[in-house]
């Protein structure tokens, strides 16, 4: 055993792996688990399959990190396929930090958690190892380590998948094939090419823990349905039904539930090492690397993210947004249990909350509406967003399917500054700091199938303010130094019907004097 190791690590470190479709409420999970007591000290790997880490960023935003846990962030594709090596690397460099009890990663929408699951044999690290032209010599060092050990297991190891299933999209996302025949009836075509379907089903059928989540969203019927794919496709799992991914922790980590041996002898195990091929990924830094078929590959899905240092007009964005999405806003806590506890009943998706004058649709029209628009094939969405209206709290965008979720998250960095507890993140953040408006900006990342960036730029460009009206929201901002007088004026000239993120003080006539601190604004 190499000595480095051998001091250090009694126990391997469990893991909990968190898989579930784009948008089905991982983050959501991940945020409930870190924040619920737990007693552990946890690390966590975020992976987001682009160029921009929002998961890290909202788990960063929404919860103050505590000092003994540690948040780490793999952008830029998946740690099945091509952030595989370096998953494999981090998962290493906690085992002999020997500072934590317990990992959980949360992979991206669209990965396999198989994939993720074979990292952990001796075979991928040989595999890597002998494939491998352009390896540095650390990288070269961590490998032949792991190998010498038995594999990562004797560092790390999996204690429990769990696969998180959106209640509202699945049966759309499914149903897209017969499924069932397509999978395993007898066609006699040979090869097929990969379905969502086929992604669903895999992470379902690898999961120890499911959790159909976003229960009351849907119809009893469903609700029984969803149910039924699930118990056929994995009759073992435990099964759990949520809202907003609250379960019981105990459920999820430290379970104990997967069986290594069981998953050796699943069909395709280790499958993925013979499909190996050579693209960029762990190594590339001197190169390309051996990595499997990404699922962005074997999907069809690709990414475009949507940048502009222009406001969006709030009445502009809402009138183009709401007849192809169910718009929920979410404003604060309370608010959200009330919602949880109401069961759906009627026909359209119960949770909008839009309640301006337009008829509500059925879901089958605002399925229609997207697919008929410049939003077609786009799966997912997340981001940040700046709206004319409001200069101190950035919004938050994240559609999953047909649900637009919007809501204030944090005061921009150009209000509080740059905070202390992001370390490494500072930089990143210093890097969006960009003219007088600091890191306000709309920056959105689209997932989804042959997406049309065009369509999509020229959509969003058409809801930003015009010239005219950024020059008129300039001069307010220049001749306002206060921000919350700032905030207010804005409001008043840019008509904006989304919910108030932000609570006033009682008192407006004490704003008069009142210098620039954020430390009297409450966000709703
Ligand atoms: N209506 C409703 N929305 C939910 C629920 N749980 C999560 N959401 C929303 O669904 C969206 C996606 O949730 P996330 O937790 O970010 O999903 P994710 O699986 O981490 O997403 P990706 O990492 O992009 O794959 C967010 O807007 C959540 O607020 C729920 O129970 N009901």
């Amino acid at each position: 055993m190499p000595t480095e190791f051998k001091s250090k690590i009694s126990e391997p470190i469990p893991i909990t792996l968190l898989s579930g479709f784009l948008g089905s409420g991982k983050t959501t999970l991940l945020e409930h688990i870190l924040t619920s007591s737990h007693g552990l000290k946890i690390a966590v790997i975020i992976n987001d399959v682009s160029q921009l880490n929002i998961d890290a960023a909202l788990v960063q935003g929404h919860k103050v990190t505590k000092k003994e846990e540690k948040l780490i962030s793999l952008q830029n594709g998946c740690i099945c396929c091509t952030l595989r090596g370096d998953l494999l690397e981090e998962l290493v460099n906690l085992a002999k930090a020997g500072k934590f009890q317990y990992i959980i990663v949360e992979s991206t929408g669209i990965s396999e958690p198989m994939q993720v699951a074979e990292t952990f044999t001796t075979a991928f690290s040989e595999t890597l190892l002998q494939s491998q032209p352009n390896l540095l010599q650390h990288e070269e060092k961590v490998l032949r380590d792991i190998i010498d050990l038995g594999g990562l297991n004797s560092l790390t190891k999996l204690d429990t998948c769990v696969t998180v299933v959106d209640a509202i999209n699945f049966l759309s996302n499914i149903e897209t094939t017969n499924f069932l025949i397509d999978r395993y009836g007898d066609h006699g075509s040979g090869e097929k090419e990969r379905t969502i379907t086929d992604l669903l089903v895999d992470q379902i059928e690898f999961a120890d823990v499911i959790i159909i989540n976003k229960i009351s969203a849907i119809k009893k019927k469903n609700q029984l349905k969803i149910e039924n794919i699930i118990r056929s496709l994995n009759p073992v799992a435990k099964l759990l039904k949520t809202n907003y991914s609250k379960v019981d922790v105990k459920e999820v980590v430290n379970t104990k539930l997967f069986d290594y041996e069981k998953a050796t002898t699943s069909a395709g195990w280790l499958q993925s090492l013979n499909e190996m091929e050579i693209r960029e990924g762990f190594g590339s830094k001197n190169g390309s690397s051996l990595t499997p078929k990404p699922e962005t590959e074997e999907y069809g899905i690709n990414n475009f993210i949507y940048r502009s240092r222009k406001p969006f007009h709030p009445e502009r964005l809402y009138n183009m947004i709401r007849d192809k999405f169910v718009v929920i806003e979410r404003t604060g806590i309370e608010e959200e249990e009330e919602e949880e506890e109401e069961e759906s009943t009627e026909d359209e998706l119960t949770e909008s909350e839009d309640e301006c004058d337009m008829p509500e649709l059925t879901e089958k029209q605002y399925l229609s509406n997207k697919r008929n628009s410049a939003f077609a094939g786009v799966l997912r969405s997340k981001g940040f967003l700046w709206l004319a209206s409001r200069y101190i709290i950035r919004g938050e965008w994240s559609s999953a399917g047909s649900m637009l979720t919007f809501n204030g998250g944090i005061p921009w960095f150009a209000v509080t500054g740059v905070p202390l507890f992001v370390g490494q993140a500072a930089k990143l953040i210093e890097r969006d700091m960009q003219g007088k408006h600091g890191d306000r900006r709309n920056e959105i990342v689209f997932i989804g199938i042959n997406l049309d960036k065009h369509a999509l730029t020229e959509v969003l460009d058409s809801c930003l303010v015009t010239d005219k009206e950024f020059k008129e929201m300039e001069e307010i901002i220049e001749k306002e130094k206060n921000l919350l007088k700032i905030e207010k004026i804005l409001k008043n000239v840019f008509l904006d019907g989304f919910e108030t993120w932000i609570k006033f003080d009682e008192e407006e006539d004490s704003l008069e004097d009142t210098e620039v601190d954020t430390g009297r604004v409450d966000t709703a």
